[in-house]
Protein backbone atom coordinates (compact mmCIF):
# COMPACT_ATOMS: atom_id res chain seq x y z
CA UNK A 1 0.00 0.00 0.00
CA UNK A 2 1.21 3.81 -0.67
CA UNK A 3 1.79 6.59 1.41
CA UNK A 4 -1.48 8.38 1.97
CA UNK A 5 -1.53 11.90 1.00
CA UNK A 6 -4.57 14.12 1.88
CA UNK A 7 -3.56 16.22 -1.35
CA UNK A 8 -6.86 17.43 -3.96
CA UNK A 9 -7.68 14.99 -6.19
CA UNK A 10 -5.86 15.23 -9.19
CA UNK A 11 -6.05 11.74 -11.74
CA UNK A 12 -3.90 11.56 -14.00
CA UNK A 13 -4.32 8.67 -16.94
CA UNK A 14 -1.43 6.09 -16.17
CA UNK A 15 -1.10 6.94 -12.14
CA UNK A 16 -0.72 4.22 -10.39
CA UNK A 17 -3.84 4.37 -7.51
CA UNK A 18 -2.86 6.48 -4.37
CA UNK A 19 -4.39 6.26 -0.89
CA UNK A 20 -5.44 9.63 0.28
CA UNK A 21 -7.20 10.72 3.17
CA UNK A 22 -9.88 12.95 3.49
CA UNK A 23 -10.52 15.20 6.33
CA UNK A 24 -13.91 15.38 7.40
CA UNK A 25 -16.43 17.14 9.99
CA UNK A 26 -13.98 19.75 11.15
CA UNK A 27 -16.51 22.45 11.01
CA UNK A 28 -19.60 20.62 12.29
CA UNK A 29 -19.52 17.05 13.76
CA UNK A 30 -20.63 14.02 12.49
CA UNK A 31 -23.89 13.33 15.07
CA UNK A 32 -23.31 9.01 15.62
CA UNK A 33 -26.68 7.40 16.32
CA UNK A 34 -25.00 6.71 19.91
CA UNK A 35 -25.60 10.39 20.15
CA UNK A 36 -21.83 11.34 20.11
CA UNK A 37 -20.62 13.46 18.33
CA UNK A 38 -17.87 13.06 16.37
CA UNK A 39 -15.29 15.79 14.99
CA UNK A 40 -12.28 15.70 12.34
CA UNK A 41 -13.13 12.54 10.77
CA UNK A 42 -10.24 10.59 8.48
CA UNK A 43 -11.77 8.99 5.83
CA UNK A 44 -9.03 6.91 4.02
CA UNK A 45 -10.11 6.56 0.36
CA UNK A 46 -9.18 5.41 -3.23
CA UNK A 47 -10.37 6.95 -6.35
CA UNK A 48 -10.08 5.43 -10.02
CA UNK A 49 -11.28 7.36 -13.30
CA UNK A 50 -11.69 11.18 -13.84
CA UNK A 51 -13.72 13.18 -11.40
CA UNK A 52 -16.97 13.17 -12.34
CA UNK A 53 -20.65 14.38 -10.62
CA UNK A 54 -21.69 10.90 -11.11
CA UNK A 55 -18.98 8.27 -9.52
CA UNK A 56 -19.44 4.40 -8.48
CA UNK A 57 -18.64 3.68 -4.98
CA UNK A 58 -17.51 0.66 -4.23
CA UNK A 59 -18.54 -0.47 -0.41
CA UNK A 60 -16.09 -3.08 0.88
CA UNK A 61 -16.11 -6.26 2.90
CA UNK A 62 -15.41 -6.28 6.82
CA UNK A 63 -12.01 -6.81 6.58
CA UNK A 64 -11.71 -5.14 3.09
CA UNK A 65 -9.51 -1.68 1.96
CA UNK A 66 -9.78 1.03 -0.50
CA UNK A 67 -7.53 -0.18 -2.63
CA UNK A 68 -10.19 -2.20 -4.50
CA UNK A 69 -7.37 -3.14 -7.01
CA UNK A 70 -5.43 -5.43 -4.57
CA UNK A 71 -8.91 -7.30 -3.98
CA UNK A 72 -11.35 -6.90 -6.59
CA UNK A 73 -9.41 -7.54 -9.92
CA UNK A 74 -12.06 -9.31 -11.68
CA UNK A 75 -14.38 -6.18 -11.28
CA UNK A 76 -11.80 -3.06 -11.61
CA UNK A 77 -10.17 -2.61 -15.50
CA UNK A 78 -10.58 -1.78 -18.32
CA UNK A 79 -13.81 -3.54 -19.84
CA UNK A 80 -15.00 -4.37 -16.27
CA UNK A 81 -18.01 -3.17 -14.19
CA UNK A 82 -15.25 -0.54 -12.88
CA UNK A 83 -13.30 0.80 -15.47
CA UNK A 84 -11.42 3.92 -14.63
CA UNK A 85 -11.94 4.76 -18.80
CA UNK A 86 -15.44 5.58 -18.29
CA UNK A 87 -16.23 5.47 -14.52
CA UNK A 88 -15.26 7.70 -11.38
CA UNK A 89 -14.93 4.93 -9.12
CA UNK A 90 -14.47 5.55 -4.99
CA UNK A 91 -14.07 3.23 -2.33
CA UNK A 92 -13.20 4.44 1.14
CA UNK A 93 -12.32 2.46 3.85
CA UNK A 94 -15.06 2.81 6.52
CA UNK A 95 -15.69 4.63 9.73
CA UNK A 96 -14.52 2.44 12.44
CA UNK A 97 -11.96 0.40 10.03
CA UNK A 98 -8.09 -0.06 10.67
CA UNK A 99 -7.04 0.91 6.71
CA UNK A 100 -6.61 4.82 7.17
CA UNK A 101 -9.73 5.85 8.68
CA UNK A 102 -10.99 7.04 11.80
CA UNK A 103 -10.95 3.52 14.05
CA UNK A 104 -12.38 3.19 17.61
CA UNK A 105 -9.34 4.58 18.80
CA UNK A 106 -9.78 8.19 17.68
CA UNK A 107 -13.82 8.24 18.71
CA UNK A 108 -15.06 9.24 21.73
CA UNK A 109 -16.01 6.38 24.53
CA UNK A 110 -19.12 6.33 25.54
CA UNK A 111 -19.68 4.57 29.84
CA UNK A 112 -15.92 3.81 29.29
CA UNK A 113 -16.39 1.28 26.10
CA UNK A 114 -15.58 2.40 22.62
CA UNK A 115 -18.48 4.02 20.81
CA UNK A 116 -20.68 1.67 19.12
CA UNK A 117 -21.37 2.20 15.37
CA UNK A 118 -24.40 2.03 13.18
CA UNK A 119 -24.12 1.21 9.42
CA UNK A 120 -25.89 4.51 9.06
CA UNK A 121 -23.39 6.49 10.59
CA UNK A 122 -21.08 4.68 8.49
CA UNK A 123 -23.25 5.97 5.30
CA UNK A 124 -23.25 9.21 6.80
CA UNK A 125 -19.90 9.70 6.77
CA UNK A 126 -19.08 7.87 3.43
CA UNK A 127 -21.68 11.12 1.95
CA UNK A 128 -19.75 13.85 3.44
CA UNK A 129 -16.19 12.19 1.37
CA UNK A 130 -18.66 12.13 -1.60
CA UNK A 131 -19.41 15.60 -0.64
CA UNK A 132 -15.98 16.68 -0.43
CA UNK A 133 -15.38 15.40 -4.00
CA UNK A 134 -17.96 16.94 -5.51
CA UNK A 135 -20.29 14.05 -6.53
CA UNK A 136 -24.09 15.09 -6.41
CA UNK A 137 -25.17 11.14 -7.34
CA UNK A 138 -23.56 7.23 -7.27
CA UNK A 139 -24.00 3.99 -8.42
CA UNK A 140 -23.42 1.78 -5.63
CA UNK A 141 -21.71 -1.95 -5.61
CA UNK A 142 -21.04 -3.53 -2.32
CA UNK A 143 -20.15 -7.30 -1.24
CA UNK A 144 -21.16 -8.62 2.09
CA UNK A 145 -20.85 -5.89 4.99
CA UNK A 146 -20.46 -3.79 1.81
CA UNK A 147 -24.13 -5.04 0.32
CA UNK A 148 -25.67 -4.86 4.35
CA UNK A 149 -23.85 -1.19 3.75
CA UNK A 150 -25.48 -0.40 0.20
CA UNK A 151 -28.55 -1.39 2.19
CA UNK A 152 -27.53 1.81 4.77
CA UNK A 153 -26.80 4.04 2.22
CA UNK A 154 -30.76 3.16 0.30
CA UNK A 155 -32.39 3.58 3.82
CA UNK A 156 -30.10 6.85 4.69
CA UNK A 157 -29.11 8.67 1.49
CA UNK A 158 -31.87 7.93 -1.17
CA UNK A 159 -31.70 11.35 -2.72
CA UNK A 160 -28.09 10.01 -3.79
CA UNK A 161 -28.23 6.74 -4.79
CA UNK A 162 -28.82 5.95 -8.61
CA UNK A 163 -28.73 2.02 -8.48
CA UNK A 164 -27.27 -0.41 -6.11
CA UNK A 165 -25.42 -3.71 -6.42
CA UNK A 166 -25.79 -6.06 -3.29
CA UNK A 167 -23.60 -8.63 -3.76
CA UNK A 168 -24.31 -11.87 -0.86
CA UNK A 169 -25.89 -9.60 1.42
CA UNK A 170 -29.07 -10.04 3.37
CA UNK A 171 -30.63 -6.59 4.84
CA UNK A 172 -30.10 -7.69 8.21
CA UNK A 173 -28.51 -10.56 10.05
CA UNK A 174 -30.09 -13.74 11.00
CA UNK A 175 -29.75 -15.23 14.28
CA UNK A 176 -27.22 -17.89 12.43
CA UNK A 177 -24.84 -14.59 11.36
CA UNK A 178 -25.41 -12.86 15.02
CA UNK A 179 -24.09 -15.84 16.55
CA UNK A 180 -20.96 -16.12 14.32
CA UNK A 181 -20.16 -12.39 15.20
CA UNK A 182 -20.99 -13.42 19.03
CA UNK A 183 -18.66 -16.06 18.89
CA UNK A 184 -15.99 -14.32 17.07
CA UNK A 185 -16.25 -11.60 19.42
CA UNK A 186 -16.17 -13.66 22.88
CA UNK A 187 -12.56 -14.60 21.55
CA UNK A 188 -11.49 -11.83 21.20
CA UNK A 189 -12.70 -10.44 24.77
CA UNK A 190 -11.44 -13.69 26.36
CA UNK A 191 -7.27 -13.23 24.47
CA UNK A 192 -7.29 -9.48 23.55
CA UNK A 193 -4.26 -8.37 22.36
CA UNK A 194 -4.03 -10.36 19.13
CA UNK A 195 -4.95 -14.71 19.71
CA UNK A 196 -8.39 -14.08 20.35
CA UNK A 197 -8.62 -11.91 16.71
CA UNK A 198 -6.99 -15.57 14.88
CA UNK A 199 -9.61 -17.08 16.55
CA UNK A 200 -12.32 -14.97 15.17
CA UNK A 201 -10.60 -15.13 11.88
CA UNK A 202 -10.98 -18.94 12.18
CA UNK A 203 -14.78 -19.12 12.81
CA UNK A 204 -15.08 -16.37 10.37
CA UNK A 205 -12.79 -18.56 7.55
CA UNK A 206 -15.74 -21.42 8.38
CA UNK A 207 -18.20 -19.68 7.35
CA UNK A 208 -16.73 -17.67 4.35
CA UNK A 209 -15.99 -21.12 2.31
CA UNK A 210 -17.97 -24.03 2.50
CA UNK A 211 -17.99 -28.04 3.15
CA UNK A 212 -17.47 -28.63 -0.70
CA UNK A 213 -14.69 -26.04 -1.25
CA UNK A 214 -12.73 -27.26 1.70
CA UNK A 215 -13.13 -30.61 0.50
CA UNK A 216 -11.55 -29.63 -3.18
CA UNK A 217 -8.75 -27.34 -1.82
CA UNK A 218 -7.87 -28.63 1.90
CA UNK A 219 -8.38 -32.30 2.36
CA UNK A 220 -5.33 -34.17 3.33
CA UNK A 221 -2.49 -33.31 5.56
CA UNK A 222 -0.13 -30.42 4.87
CA UNK A 223 2.40 -31.64 7.31
CA UNK A 224 2.67 -35.00 8.85
CA UNK A 225 -0.25 -35.17 11.51
CA UNK A 226 -1.42 -31.65 10.80
CA UNK A 227 -4.43 -31.46 8.65
CA UNK A 228 -4.63 -29.24 5.81
CA UNK A 229 -7.96 -27.57 6.59
CA UNK A 230 -6.04 -26.95 10.59
CA UNK A 231 -2.60 -25.17 9.30
CA UNK A 232 -5.14 -23.88 6.54
CA UNK A 233 -7.25 -22.02 9.65
CA UNK A 234 -3.98 -20.82 11.85
CA UNK A 235 -2.62 -19.52 8.80
CA UNK A 236 -5.29 -17.37 8.05
CA UNK A 237 -5.70 -16.32 11.90
CA UNK A 238 -2.05 -15.48 11.60
CA UNK A 239 -2.84 -13.26 8.50
CA UNK A 240 -5.73 -11.09 10.23
CA UNK A 241 -3.57 -10.46 12.93
CA UNK A 242 -1.25 -8.95 11.09
CA UNK A 243 -3.21 -6.43 9.34
CA UNK A 244 -6.35 -5.55 10.90
CA UNK A 245 -7.02 -4.34 14.28
CA UNK A 246 -9.94 -6.43 17.19
CA UNK A 247 -11.49 -3.25 18.02
CA UNK A 248 -12.31 -2.31 14.23
CA UNK A 249 -13.57 -6.13 14.38
CA UNK A 250 -16.06 -5.60 17.21
CA UNK A 251 -16.98 -2.19 15.98
CA UNK A 252 -17.99 -3.65 12.65
CA UNK A 253 -19.67 -6.83 13.23
CA UNK A 254 -22.02 -5.00 16.18
CA UNK A 255 -22.74 -2.46 13.46
CA UNK A 256 -23.85 -5.33 11.52
CA UNK A 257 -25.49 -7.23 13.69
CA UNK A 258 -27.71 -4.86 14.91
CA UNK A 259 -28.61 -3.27 11.86
CA UNK A 260 -32.05 -4.55 11.38
CA UNK A 261 -34.14 -2.16 9.22
CA UNK A 262 -38.07 -3.64 9.13
CA UNK A 263 -39.67 -5.00 6.35
CA UNK A 264 -41.94 -1.84 6.08
CA UNK A 265 -38.39 0.33 5.92
CA UNK A 266 -37.05 -1.66 2.96
CA UNK A 267 -40.61 -1.52 0.74
CA UNK A 268 -40.15 2.26 1.08
CA UNK A 269 -36.64 2.33 -1.19
CA UNK A 270 -37.50 2.97 -4.50
CA UNK A 271 -33.77 2.93 -6.23
CA UNK A 272 -33.05 -0.58 -8.58
CA UNK A 273 -31.25 -2.97 -6.89
CA UNK A 274 -29.49 -6.49 -8.58
CA UNK A 275 -29.25 -8.61 -5.47
CA UNK A 276 -26.58 -11.55 -6.22
CA UNK A 277 -26.71 -14.48 -3.74
CA UNK A 278 -24.09 -17.09 -3.55
CA UNK A 279 -24.94 -20.59 -4.27
CA UNK A 280 -23.11 -22.16 -1.54
CA UNK A 281 -23.14 -19.59 0.89
CA UNK A 282 -23.28 -20.70 4.84
CA UNK A 283 -22.87 -17.30 6.06
CA UNK A 284 -26.06 -15.71 4.27
CA UNK A 285 -27.45 -18.20 2.23
CA UNK A 286 -28.63 -17.07 -1.36
CA UNK A 287 -32.49 -17.72 -0.17
CA UNK A 288 -31.96 -14.69 2.46
CA UNK A 289 -30.47 -12.56 0.02
CA UNK A 290 -33.50 -13.25 -2.20
CA UNK A 291 -36.08 -13.31 0.67
CA UNK A 292 -34.27 -9.56 1.35
CA UNK A 293 -34.42 -8.35 -2.02
CA UNK A 294 -37.63 -9.41 -2.71
CA UNK A 295 -38.85 -6.57 -0.18
CA UNK A 296 -37.69 -4.09 -2.52
CA UNK A 297 -39.80 -2.68 -4.81
CA UNK A 298 -37.36 -2.45 -7.90
CA UNK A 299 -35.07 -5.11 -7.08
CA UNK A 300 -33.65 -7.96 -9.36
CA UNK A 301 -31.97 -11.14 -7.99
CA UNK A 302 -29.47 -12.88 -9.54
CA UNK A 303 -27.74 -16.32 -8.13
CA UNK A 304 -23.66 -16.66 -8.66
CA UNK A 305 -22.77 -20.60 -8.86
CA UNK A 306 -20.04 -21.41 -6.99
CA UNK A 307 -18.91 -24.03 -4.67
CA UNK A 308 -16.31 -21.66 -2.91
CA UNK A 309 -19.24 -20.35 -0.22
CA UNK A 310 -19.69 -16.75 0.50
CA UNK A 311 -16.34 -15.63 -0.84
CA UNK A 312 -17.00 -16.90 -4.10
CA UNK A 313 -17.69 -12.78 -5.00
CA UNK A 314 -13.83 -12.22 -3.94
CA UNK A 315 -12.19 -15.20 -5.74
CA UNK A 316 -14.38 -16.90 -8.16
CA UNK A 317 -16.54 -14.58 -9.72
CA UNK A 318 -17.45 -16.75 -12.75
CA UNK A 319 -19.90 -14.13 -14.71
CA UNK A 320 -20.64 -11.85 -12.40
CA UNK A 321 -18.92 -8.64 -13.79
CA UNK A 322 -20.54 -9.43 -17.30
CA UNK A 323 -24.04 -9.19 -15.16
CA UNK A 324 -23.16 -6.35 -13.08
CA UNK A 325 -21.72 -4.39 -15.79
CA UNK A 326 -25.07 -4.95 -17.74
CA UNK A 327 -27.08 -3.38 -14.85
CA UNK A 328 -24.98 -0.26 -13.85
CA UNK A 329 -24.33 0.94 -17.87
CA UNK A 330 -28.36 0.13 -18.83
C1 LIG B 1 -4.96 -9.12 -1.67
C2 LIG B 1 -5.09 -8.28 -0.45
O1 LIG B 1 -4.29 -7.51 -0.14
S1 LIG B 1 -6.48 -8.52 0.47
C3 LIG B 1 -6.32 -7.34 1.75
C4 LIG B 1 -7.58 -6.69 1.95
N1 LIG B 1 -8.57 -7.68 2.27
C5 LIG B 1 -9.74 -7.60 1.72
O2 LIG B 1 -10.01 -6.75 0.93
C6 LIG B 1 -10.72 -8.61 2.18
C7 LIG B 1 -11.15 -9.42 1.09
N2 LIG B 1 -10.14 -10.42 0.75
C8 LIG B 1 -10.14 -11.63 1.35
O3 LIG B 1 -10.90 -11.91 2.24
C9 LIG B 1 -9.14 -12.63 0.86
O4 LIG B 1 -7.99 -11.96 0.42
C10 LIG B 1 -9.69 -13.51 -0.29
C11 LIG B 1 -10.97 -14.16 0.17
C12 LIG B 1 -9.99 -12.72 -1.52
C13 LIG B 1 -8.65 -14.55 -0.64
O5 LIG B 1 -8.17 -15.21 0.51
P1 LIG B 1 -6.74 -15.91 0.51
O6 LIG B 1 -6.37 -16.18 1.91
O7 LIG B 1 -5.76 -15.11 -0.28
O8 LIG B 1 -6.97 -17.22 -0.33
P2 LIG B 1 -7.00 -18.73 0.11
O9 LIG B 1 -8.14 -19.01 1.01
O10 LIG B 1 -6.90 -19.51 -1.14
O11 LIG B 1 -5.66 -18.92 0.98
C14 LIG B 1 -4.41 -18.75 0.40
C15 LIG B 1 -3.39 -18.61 1.50
O12 LIG B 1 -3.49 -19.72 2.41
C16 LIG B 1 -2.28 -20.51 2.34
N3 LIG B 1 -2.69 -21.89 2.47
C17 LIG B 1 -3.51 -22.58 1.65
N4 LIG B 1 -3.70 -23.81 2.15
C18 LIG B 1 -2.99 -23.89 3.30
C19 LIG B 1 -2.81 -24.90 4.27
N5 LIG B 1 -3.39 -26.08 4.17
N6 LIG B 1 -2.01 -24.65 5.32
C20 LIG B 1 -1.43 -23.43 5.46
N7 LIG B 1 -1.57 -22.42 4.58
C21 LIG B 1 -2.35 -22.67 3.51
C22 LIG B 1 -1.68 -20.16 1.01
O13 LIG B 1 -0.29 -20.43 1.00
C23 LIG B 1 -1.97 -18.69 0.93
O14 LIG B 1 -1.13 -18.01 1.80
P3 LIG B 1 -0.70 -16.46 1.54
O15 LIG B 1 -1.97 -15.67 1.44
O16 LIG B 1 0.12 -16.11 2.73
O17 LIG B 1 0.04 -16.45 0.25
N1 LIG C 1 -13.44 -12.43 3.17
C1 LIG C 1 -14.04 -11.14 3.22
C2 LIG C 1 -15.51 -11.23 3.32
C3 LIG C 1 -16.04 -11.21 4.70
O1 LIG C 1 -17.36 -10.89 4.71
C4 LIG C 1 -13.39 -10.31 4.28
O2 LIG C 1 -12.53 -10.79 4.97
O3 LIG C 1 -13.73 -9.14 4.40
Amino acid sequence: MTAPDDTPERCQAGERPRLRVARLFRTAPLLLDCGLPVSDVRLAYHTYGQPQETATLVLHALTGTSAVHEWWPDFLGAGKPLDPARDYVICANVLGGCAGSSGPADLPTLGGQDAPLTLRDLARAGRALLEQLGVKRVRIVGGSMGGMLAYAWLLECPDLVEKAVIIGAPARHSPWAIGLNTAARSAIRAAPGGEGLKVARQIAMLSYRSPESFAATQTGQRAPGVPAITSYLHHQGEKLQARFCERTYVALTGAMDAFQPSDAELRTIRTPVLAVGISSDQLYPAAEVQASAALLPHARYIELNSIHGHDAFLMDAGDLPEQVSGFLTA
